[in-house]
Order: C-alpha cells, then structure tokens, then sequence
C-alpha cells in the first residue's frame, strides 16, 4: 500500500494543470450503456475511479479503447448483468449504471452501496425517480432490481433534495421514456449540466440542466458522439487551497471561475488574491490568512467536497472558525488526524470550531477518504518537519498525479510504494 512522505515548509509556486472532472466523468462513463453508437469522451482524468467506471460498463459487455485520456466506449454488444456488491463497494457511483440499464433494456440488478465513511448515503431518491418513471422496483438480497418491460413513461419527479445523482439517475433514464420529464428540485451542479451537454450531444433533448428545473424529451434517437469533459472544480479549489495555505502562487490552468464563484468569495474574505489569467485562475497569497465561518450548500453553494480542504485552511489562520457541514453527516473524519499534527478543533454534531494559528507539526497519519486524505496533504505541506500519509490509493481515487503535481510547484513529497 503506497504511502505519502511530506517535509512541510516550502511555498508553492508554478503552473498546475487542472484535470477534467471526476464527478462529471463518472455518470458519463455510465450514460454510454444507453446508446448503441460509441461515445467518445477526452478530457478524462487518469484517477482510479474512472478506470473502475470503465471495468463496471465493461462488465456489462462495453468495448473501452483508452488513450492517457481519452476512452471511446462501445456498448453495441452490451448486456444487462448483475452489478455486485464487490463492484459497488469499491466505489458507490457504480450504482448510476442502474437507470441506463433500466432504460436500455428493460430491466437491472444494481446491488445496493451501503454506507461509506462520510454518511450513510442512501439510494432511496433514485428508486422513487425510476419509479415514478412507471419502473417496477424494490429491494431483494442487497439488490435494487427494476424491471419495465414496456418501457418508462415520462412524469413529473419532484425531488425532495437536490441529489446530485438522483437527478443524474432521473436524467438518464428519461431519455428513453415515452413523453416528456419534468425534473423539479434538480440538482444544479456543473457536472449534472455537463452530463446533459453529453447526453444532448449524443442524441438526447434536455433543458434546463444547471437549473432547479429540467425538462427532457423522451424517445431519444441515439447517435455517435464525442464529449470534452469539464475541468475539475474540487481538484482546482484544492489547489487553490495549496496556494493560500503555504503564502504561494499557484496557475490553475483551466480551472473556471464560473463553476468556483462560492469557493472564490471565501478565499478572498480569508485574505487570498484570485484572478483569471489567460490558460485559468492565478491564485496567491501574501498577507495574513484570516479565518472565516464555513457552511457547505448544494451548489451554488460551498461545496462538502472542499470542506476537509478550507478546514487544513482554517487551522493555519488567525482567529476561530466554524465549519458547517450540511450535506454528509459523517464528513469530519480528518478531524482526529488533522489534530494530530496538532489542530486545535472542537467537534459538535455536524459544526467543528477550528482554532487557527498553531503551527502543525509532522506526525504519521491515516487517510479515511479522498477528500480527508488531501487535507492531510494541504496540511502536511505547511507542518513542521516530517508527516507520512498512509492508505493513498483513497487520493488516487480522484486525484491525478498528486504527488507529482505538487513536486513540480516546489513541494517536498514523495510515494512510497510498498
Ligand atoms: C460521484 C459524484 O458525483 N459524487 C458527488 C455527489 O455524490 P452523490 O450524488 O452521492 O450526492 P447526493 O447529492 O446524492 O447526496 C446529497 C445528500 O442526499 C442524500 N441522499 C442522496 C440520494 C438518495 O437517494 N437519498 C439521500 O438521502 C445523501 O445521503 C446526502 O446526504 O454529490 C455530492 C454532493 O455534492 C458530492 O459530495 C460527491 O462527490
Ligand atoms: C464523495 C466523493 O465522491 P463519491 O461520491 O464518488 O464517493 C468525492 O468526490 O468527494
């Protein structure tokens, strides 16, 4: 198992190329069951959890010719299998395959993902959307199995919450229904806008995505396509961070500042510079960091997935700061490992109150989640002497090359492999 020496102190600068989107890679991969023609999708990040989404639509009989990143997924022969627990428990977005199979062929075996570190993360709102499609499904054995022999019919889904992947799940699965859908509450998270972009550009007809209100055409007539997948906003906001937190200047070349407005606006009340340059943002920091009150939001809100970042953040700035988080209920796994490089944080239910302003010091320390990991790595970078971050491959998830990334912009780190 790889591992992550850090010797804390030096200040990052250079050019950061920011990688296209985990999060709008994923449902992609899992859109491509829909269509018989091939999709083609760039701008796709070399992070395990893609190579994982492309073996689960593999499984299912999808043909994947892969350049570093690129694939061209051809699901003319595919099939309608089971999706097992062992695939799903690796990674839970494995379960958006369930309403393209539903769609396509009338029927799915999806297991169900069961918990993970940061929350209990239950599927109920992509059940009641393929039910509301006029979807036969239910529970047995661990498996969401779903039948609609004669097809889904449009309806109106409103959601209780904005789930970004009930709203994918709905999505994907009216593209096939007879009639129109009528997705209220949506999520309105780039990467759902970005799954329509893709889904439009292969044939189907969807408004409105990036809105509370989507609209979709069903009986799509399916095309080859090629999609350019959006660059990463919580890999570029985490990059951000590594600029703020060691006083540096980082170039994050094709990261968005539409896609980062929330994140930008508290960056700059903790004293950091940000401004658009021509191949991305240029982030940097040269006075004090000062500390600000967090709380995570659907999007356009602060996003949960930069949390753990803005708290390694918080624990290097002048003053107390409270997060909130408001989306998983078990999201301060970092909590104890960030403390124990010495972080003055007080937990209570779903706030911390992180004292800022005492210098970290190195220490060993554990990675629970990808997003817990890297502020352990954010944080390392600025302790004192040595920390040693063990179980990586949660940052291989959904991070690409961190390790090397980083080293170019003058940080001290290395993989240990094992
Ligand atoms: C692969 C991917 O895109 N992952 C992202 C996606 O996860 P994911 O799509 O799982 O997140 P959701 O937006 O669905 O979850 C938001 C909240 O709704 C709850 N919920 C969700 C579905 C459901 O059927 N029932 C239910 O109760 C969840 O437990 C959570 O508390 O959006 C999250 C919120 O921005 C991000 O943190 C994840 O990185
Ligand atoms: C929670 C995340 O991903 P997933 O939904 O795939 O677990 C994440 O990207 O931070």
């Amino acid at each position: 198992m790889d591992r992550l020496r850090i010797v804390g102190g030096q200040r990052l600068e250079g050019a950061v190329t920011i990688s296209g989107a985990k999060n709008a890679a994923l449902p992609q991969i899992a859109a491509a069951l829909l269509s018989p023609y091939r999709l083609e999708l760039t701008n796709l990040p070399a992070v395990t959890d893609v190579e994982n989404m492309l073996g689960v639509v593999g499984l299912h009989g999808a043909v994947v010719t892969r350049s570093a990143h690129a694939a061209t997924i051809n699901t003319s022969a595919a099939v309608s299998k089971e999706t097992t627990y062992d695939t799903v428990r690796k990674m839970r977005a494995t379960v958006l395959v369930l309403g393209p199979l539903l769609a396509r062929f009338g029927h799915a075996r999806v297991s169900l993902p069961g918990g993970c570190a940061i929350g209990a993360r239950p599927v109920d709102m992509h059940i009641a959307t393929l039910a509301a499609l006029g979807a036969d499904i239910g529970i047995e054995g661990g498996l969401i199995v779903a039948s609609a022999p004669n097809g889904l019919r449009g309806a109106r889904i409103v959601l209780s919450s904005p789930s970004v992947g009930a709203t994918e799940t709905a999505m994907m699965a009216a593209t096939t229904a007879k009639g129109e859908t009528e997705i209220l509450n949506a999520a309105r998270e780039p990467e759902v806008a970005d799954l329509a972009a893709c889904l439009n550009a292969m044939g189907a007809k969807i408004e409105g995505a990036g809105t509370h209100r989507i609209l979709i055409e069903g009986g799509t007539s399916w095309r080859a396509a090629t999609h350019d997948i959006i660059p990463d906003r919580i890999e570029a906001g985490t990059y951000a961070v590594a600029a703020a937190i060691t006083g540096g200047q980082l170039e994050l070349t094709h990261a968005r500042l539409e896609h980062m407005a929330s994140v930008v606006q508290l960056l700059e009340a903790a004293g950091v510079k940000i401004w658009p340059g021509d191949r991305g943002l240029i982030v940097s920091r040269d006075g004090p960091l000062k500390a600000v009150d967090v709380t995570t939001e659907p999007y356009p809100g602060f996003p949960t997935d930069l949390q753990a970042q803005f708290m390694a953040l918080m624990c290097c700035a002048d003053g107390a700061s409270l997060l909130r988080e408001t989306i998983f209920e078990n999201r301060f796994m970092h909590v104890p490992e960030l403390m124990r490089l010495g972080a003055n944080i007080k937990l209570q239910g779903t706030m911390a109150l992180v004292r800022g302003g005492e210098q970290l010091k190195g220490a060993q320390v554990m990675a629970t989640d990808l997003r817990a990991s890297v502020s352990l790595v954010l944080a390392a970078l600025v302790s004192e002497g040595e920390t040693v971050i063990n179980r990586v491959y949660h940052l291989d998830r959904g991070y690409e090359q961190l390790d090397r990334k980083l080293r170019l912009c003058g940080a001290h780190i290395e993989r240990i492999s094992t």
